[in-house]
């Protein structure tokens, strides 16, 4: 694969939102390095989508992001135009009962990676000054009951992306999406019940969980020239849940809804 178009690295971009986000800037016209652990996955959007290339990695493991950000250093020619820090993992769990190992994973997975990848890209990104978009989440902009770990580290992710736009704005525009309840195997649990789904789409003025493409869309903007004076925001993606208490729904209006 060879250079010339805008290059992209794209972590967790074998399945969901970050698939998603690969397919919108292959569309754009990047040329886009995946970063993922799912082979099967990654294989297919190597095979089917234009000017992608899947990189068996493990967001946690240095070596692993330093052999995506080299091979996209190269397509590049020492310039990078895009880092989306995508990879995450989650864990329904009680404080109290919680553990250190899954703790630290939902750490390293969705905080200390985009610590990594944008450390990593930073020479190519203000050599090709680039933007960066990390996806945090709702979850990062209030706290989330039984989502401790994976809601202070997507808070994490905020802050760090303000932190680097205020370091870095004049040359690299760093800014987050927060989504709120997107349609994907995260969510595979809500999804696949039907009161769940009713009682979970009645908090949200929308009616519906998200798609992964309205993530990307956003995220696609962020990096874009129309977003050429954004810098430092997280932009909540969410059908409005997170806009403020809605009036509490009966349980029969729920049903009703469906
Ligand atoms: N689905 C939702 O409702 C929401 C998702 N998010 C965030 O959006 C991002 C994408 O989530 P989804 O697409 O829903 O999940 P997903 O599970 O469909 O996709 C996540 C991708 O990340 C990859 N991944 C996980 N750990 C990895 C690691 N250690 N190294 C490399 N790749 C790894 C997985 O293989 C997968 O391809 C995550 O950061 C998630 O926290 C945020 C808010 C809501
Ligand atoms: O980011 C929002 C989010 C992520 C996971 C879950 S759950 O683990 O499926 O409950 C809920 C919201």
């Amino acid at each position: 694969m060879t250079g010339g178009a805008r290059v992209a690295v794209v972590t967790g971009g074998a399945n969901g939102i970050g698939l998603a986000c690969v397919r919108r800037l292959s569309d754009d016209g990047f040329t886009v390095v995946v970063a993922d652990t799912d082979a099967e996955a990654g294989a297919r959007v190597t095979a089917e989508i234009p000017r992608a290339e899947f990189v068996a990695s493990d967001v946690r493991v240095r070596q692993d992001v330093d052999r995506v950000v080299g091979t996209a250093l190269e397509i590049g020619r020492g310039r990078l135009h895009a880092l989306v820090n995508n990879a995450g993992q989650t864990a329904r769990v009680r404080f109290a009962d919680s553990d250190e190992t899954t703790w630290r994973r939902l750490h390293d997975v969705n905080l200390h990676s985009v610590f990594s990848f944008t450390h990593a890209c930073l020479a190519g990104l203000t050599a090709g000054r680039g933007a960066v978009v990390s996806v945090a989440s709702v979850a990062g902009l209030v706290g989330a009951e039984d989502l401790s770990a994976y809601s202070s580290a997507k808070a994490g992710i905020i802050a760090l992306t303000r932190s680097l736009a205020l370091e870095h704005g004049d040359v690299i525009r760093f800014n987050a999406v927060c989504p709120g309840q997107i349609a994907t195997r995260m969510m595979a649990r809500v999804q696949a019940d039907d009161e769940l789904r009713a009682a979970v789409t009645a908090q949200i003025p929308a009616g519906r969980l998200g798609r992964p493409e309205e993530v990307a869309g956003v995220v696609a903007w962020l990096l874009s020239d129309g977003a050429g004076y954004v810098n430092g925001v997280a932009i909540a993606v969410d059908g409005g849940e997170s806009a403020g208490f809605r009036r509490p729904k009966p349980a029969a209006a729920v049903r009703r809804r469906g």
